[in-house]
């Protein structure tokens, strides 16, 4: 009975009407048997794994046939993809943060077996496969235990069809003969079909079949014992080596030959010797791309083939491919913690300035909503250097902060320790302070004149008869360092507060109205928010929308990449999950994670930054979510279009330094070109930030219309998103 059956199938890499397109599979026929074991042969690149992904239904013919336990692959009802078979991709395939134990429970589970079969099972192979202890995580394992943990993975259900490509690299012989051992047995007593693919042609001697391929077709299909018999030989590398040398030196001699004596399998083939030409049987045979090369040569150089130098070649290769395979290995999974990191930053960063608020500083709150977007820029590239700057602006503000808490006006009882916004720092003369400044240790000095208070009491005093120079040397000279407009406008609002309080005290002192000391302009009670709103309560909404949408971009886009690169993905299907249920799977948990994050922000920025939110928590947790899946699909789509971290990566930055600096926290719109504005509108949380603001600050509700604008762009985004990803994906497929 046949559990594999291939009837000249024939695929290529490339469009159909490109006459350089790769044509890997050239019209192959195959056949595996129920009850044994199927060594499928033939040098790197020759296309065994894309027939075997073929085989498991995640890939398919161009032409021809496949039947796979009665079925066609990829077809309703067949089982394939599915539980019918085990399937070890040559890559390891597995989740690194997952323990032993977790991993096999997890393909148990998606099998469907029940817990007791699992435990069995798992018992069986942890002894068979010597797999390291339960709760070692994948990624923490050798290379070679990471194969074995994968080998365990693909029989933990009992397959009918088990294909392993390439199970055994890395492992030691012993291991290799005992897994081989317990194949022969479980096939011989069982209707189990293995096919597997080994670069050790030698240890397939005990499969019950051998198919020898080279450039996408079988040269040869039969009984490890036939193959030596038929060509004479003692061992399977020099029985591939002759056949080799019989079909033909290079790729292209396949090509125009293929359709005249390939696909026959080595039953039909009656006098291979008389199939070749004379010049075809000097030849060498490519064994592997990485020796052909070799290989030439030392046959160019001594005119004949050289089978043991080229076997040492051979070794060589392998060895050498299993060092590049572990250092990739290596970089990946170091790689991949990194990339796990970097979107908790920001929540670290923001509850980092909240507990140090909390704990040691009184500063105001504008300057924890600066650490965490300076730190939010460090995520983006570069933190050491940004951290820097963070640190030298933590003190340089500090400084001003203490010497402003010390302001030598008579405050009296105007002044409590609230009133505290700079560090005290006395300096002996006008140049030191100066210089000071200059060298960016403090944001600015007030110098007061030798004789400032008498020359004040002139003034007031004689006011029209007063000294030359009196007016000049009343007056209290601010220096700063203008540098950061933000740092400075809020010294000098502070500034011009105390001396406001000053004057009234005096005026109050000397019994004249108060309202001789102010300026003849009278800001009355704001219709929303307060005299004393922050720079926060404007740039939080702003703020964590960012953070929201970028962060669930970010996961996304890094979870469904890796999975991807490391063949989690295709291995998942291949156990027989659809596509849609991952998708599910994944904004499912992502969605909790995001539920979690909108509460965690509401809290701190409630508590902690003391953002005051005067309409409903409940429309700001909702606009917070929505964002958050917009955020989500928007990584679905750079996972479509972006086959690597580092082009993902590119594309997330990429779109947020735009978005970010136009959606009007930093630059206010009403002071865009109105072009600019136009777009600025369009950006996913431009709108939704004022609707949020407005929520915040006014207290409007969902009916107000610029709060259900917010919530409606957002709508819009998600579904222009699921639309381009849904393309994305129709056009990769
Ligand atoms: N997605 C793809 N697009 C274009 N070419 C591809 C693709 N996948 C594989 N190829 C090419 O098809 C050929 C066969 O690849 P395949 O992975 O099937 O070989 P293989 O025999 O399994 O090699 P190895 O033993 O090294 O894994 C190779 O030349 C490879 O470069």
């Amino acid at each position: 009975m046949t559990a594999v059956e291939v009837h000249s199938g024939y695929k290529y890499y490339g469009k159909e009407n490109d006459p350089n397109k790769k044509i890997v599979l050239n019209h192959l026929n195959m056949s595996v048997t129920r009850g044994s074991i199927y060594g499928l042969l033939g040098a790197s690149g020759c296309g065994k794994t894309t027939l075997l992904s073929c085989i498991v239904g995640r890939k398919f013919l161009n032409d021809g046939e496949i039947s796979v336990l009665g079925g066609t692959p990829g077809t309703p009802g067949s089982g394939v993809p599915g539980p019918r078979i085990g399937y070890m991709p040559q890559e390891i395939a597995l989740v690194e943060e997952f323990s032993i134990k977790e991993t096999i429970y997890y393909f148990g589970r998606i099998y469907g077996m029940s817990t007791e079969k699992i435990r069995e099972r798992y018992k069986l192979l942890k002894e068979l496969l010597e797999l390291p202890c339960d709760d070692r995580h994948v990624g923490n394992c050798s290379g070679g235990q990471q194969r074995r943990v994968s080998f365990a993975a693909a029989m933990v259900h009992e397959p009918e069809l088990l294909i392993l490509d390439e199970p055994t690299v890395g492992l030691d012989p012993l291991l290799r003969e005992r897994i081989w051992q317990y194949l022969v047995e479980t096939t011989s007593s069982s209707k189990l079909a293995v096919i597997i693919t080994t670069h050790y042609i030698e240890e397939a001697r005990q499969a019950s079949c051998i198919g020898l391929m080279r450039n996408g077709i079988l040269l040869a299909e039969d009984s490890p014992v036939a193959i030596l018999e038929r060509f004479n030989c003692t061992n399977l590398e020099d029985a591939f080596l002759s056949l080799c040398q019989k079909h033909g030196p290079s790729e292209e001699a396949d090509r125009t030959t293929h359709q005249s004596h390939t696909i026959r399998s080595i039953k039909s083939i009656e006098s291979p010797i008389e199939d070749v030409g004379t010049d075809i049987k000097k030849s060498i045979p490519p064994l592997t791309s990485a020796t052909d090369e070799k290989s030439k040569s030392l046959y160019e150089e001594s005119g004949k083939p050289i089978t043991k130098s080229i076997k040492e070649l051979k070794k060589n290769s392998y060895s050498s491919d299993l060092k590049t395979h572990d250092i990739i290995l290596r970089h990946v999974s170091k790689r991949k913690s990194k990339e796990l990191i970097k979107p908790l930053l920001p929540v670290f960063s923001i509850q980092f300035s909240g507990l140090l608020r909390a704990s040691q500083f009184h500063s105001d709150t504008v300057f924890y909503i600066f650490v965490t977007f300076h730190k939010l820029l460090c995520f983006a590239y570069q933190l050491n250097k940004i951290d820097r700057h963070i640190i030298s602006f933590f003190a340089n503000v500090l400084a001003v902060e203490w010497y402003f808490s010390s302001f030598p006006l008579p405050l009296g009882t105007a002044a409590t320790q609230n009133d505290c916004f700079s560090l005290q720092e006395y300096y002996d003369t006008f140049d030191d302070a100066y210089h000071a400044t200059k060298k960016g240790k403090i944001w600015g000095f007030i110098y007061f004149t030798s004789n400032f208070t008498e020359s004040l009491q002139d003034v007031r005093d004689n006011v029209r008869d007063a000294e030359p120079g009196s007016y000049d040397n009343q007056e209290i000279k601010v220096y700063l360092d203008k540098s950061d407009q933000q740092v400075t406008f809020f010294l000098e609002k502070k500034l011009l507060e105390a001396y406001k309080n000053f004057a009234e005290y005096l005026m109050t002192e000397c019994q004249l109205p108060k309202q001789l000391a102010n300026a003849p302009i009278n800001f009355e009670t704001p219709l929303y928010g307060t005299f004393d709103d922050e720079f926060t309560n404007f740039m939080a909404p702003g703020v964590i929308m960012t953070m929201v949408f970028f962060l669930a971009t970010l996961i996304t886009a890094t979870i469904f990449i890796t999975d991807r690169l490391e063949g989690v993905w295709d291995r998942t299907l291949v156990a027989g999950i659809t596509a849609l249920e991952l998708l599910l799977a994944h904004i499912m948990t992502q969605t909790s994670i995001m539920l979690l994050q909108c509460i965690e922000i509401v809290l701190l920025a409630t508590f902690v930054f003391d953002v005051q939110n005067q309409g409903s928590n409940a429309v700001v947790i909702g606009l917070l979510m929505l964002l958050g899946f917009a955020g989500m699909l928007f990584g679905l789509l750079i996972s479509i279009f972006c086959d690597a971290h580092s082009t993902a990566n590119f594309m997330a930055t990429g779109t947020f330094y735009p978005m970010i600096i136009m959606c009007g926290i930093m630059w206010p719109l009403e002071g865009m070109p109105r072009y600019l504005q136009y777009i600025a509108y369009c950006f996913p949380f431009t709108v939704p930030s004022i609707s949020m603001r407005n929520v915040l600050v006014k207290g409007w509700s969902i009916t107000d219309f610029q709060v259900y604008m917010g919530y409606g762009t957002i709508i819009i985004w998600i579904i222009s998103l699921l639309l381009l990803c849904l393309v994305g994906l129709k056009m990769k497929k």
